[in-house]
């Protein structure tokens, strides 16, 4: 069943545990995601980042899979269909009009007022078609070739500012990374439990892959209820399909190696609903 996120991610950030946000990168992540959830009872977010949605086949594509799959595999647990990283106003209108029920518009780079401005035109579209929203301030760090870059922290003024627009979630970033961390991560966990008190919003961690079970723990007391995971999915399928194909005399049969890429994206997704508490909350 497809849901927007208001009521799973309050009920995540009420009871401490963290619902978990995986991203899709091709078809056979929607079926393993899908299937994992159900199995174990457990909600999730399925995203798409809005850099990769057009590769995918388009908003309106993958939210008509997404359905179809949901009703060829009778899946009776809470789906979110979440626009990642949205990259315009207009991108995240698209995406509430072809079907999601979430959508995250990214304004990180811009100032803050424009940010704003902008998010509160998104909010303003979804909450009206019963589409939940999630923003971001400060800005999530990078890496790329090795080099850690762009991460600003954000600060208790713009997250309470951010917080009247009436979004539904707070990407607030406190020092995670995408992709590959160099070093151990250095996460402000005083200014995200401050952050949370301030503005009652659920937070959102981006960037998780990577960071130790300890840091993801402290994360969830201290006010985070989604947790977004690309990379390690990415990993294990990569890792899973490698070794499928040294392992196995597969000749010219793709089949049994993209099975064996389903099943390294399964056993992560299950590590990490268990890591966030969120198993079987459904
Ligand atoms: O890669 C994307 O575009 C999506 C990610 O930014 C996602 O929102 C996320 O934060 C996951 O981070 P990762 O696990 O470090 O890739
Ligand atoms: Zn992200």
């Amino acid at each position: 069943m497809l849901v927007p996120m208001f009521k799973l991610i309050q009920d995540a950030k009420n009871n401490k545990y963290a619902l978990g946000h995986f991203n899709i990168n091709g078809d056979d992540w929607i079926t393993t995601y899908l299937k994992t959830a159900q199995k174990s009872n457990t909600p999730i977010v399925l995203a798409t980042s809005d850099r990769v949605v057009d590769q995918l086949g388009g908003f309106e594509y993958i939210s008509g899979l997404v359905n179809y799959m949901i009703e060829q595999l009778e899946i009776s647990i809470p789906v979110v269909l979440h626009l990642d990283h949205g990259l315009s106003v207009a991108r995240a209108k698209e995406a509430i009009d072809a079907g999601y029920t979430s959508v995250m518009y990214d304004g990180s780079k811009l100032p803050i007022d424009e940010n704003i401005v902008k998010t509160q035109e998104v909010v303003h579209y979804a909450h009206l078609r019963n589409v939940s929203v999630e923003a971001e301030v400060g800005a999530v760090g990078g890496n790329e070739n090795g080099l850690i870059s762009g991460i600003k922290y954000a600060s208790i003024e713009d997250a309470e500012k951010m917080a009247k627009t009436g979004v539904d979630a707070l990407a607030a970033a406190l020092g995670s990374v995408h992709g590959d961390y160099t070093g151990k991560p250095n996460l402000n966990f005083e200014r995200m439990k401050q952050i949370s008190e301030k503005t009652k919003l659920p937070l959102v961690l981006h960037g998780a892959s990577g960071i130790p079970n300890d840091q993801i723990q402290a994360a969830i007391k201290n006010g985070t209820a989604k947790i977004n995971i690309n990379t390690e999915v990415n990993y294990a399928w990569l890792n899973s399909v490698r070794e499928s194909i040294n392992a196995k005399n597969v000749g010219h049969e793709p089949i049994p190696v993209l099975e064996d890429g389903k099943k390294g994206i399964a056993h992560l997704v299950e590590s990490k609903m268990h890591e966030f508490h969120v198993w079987n909350k459904a």
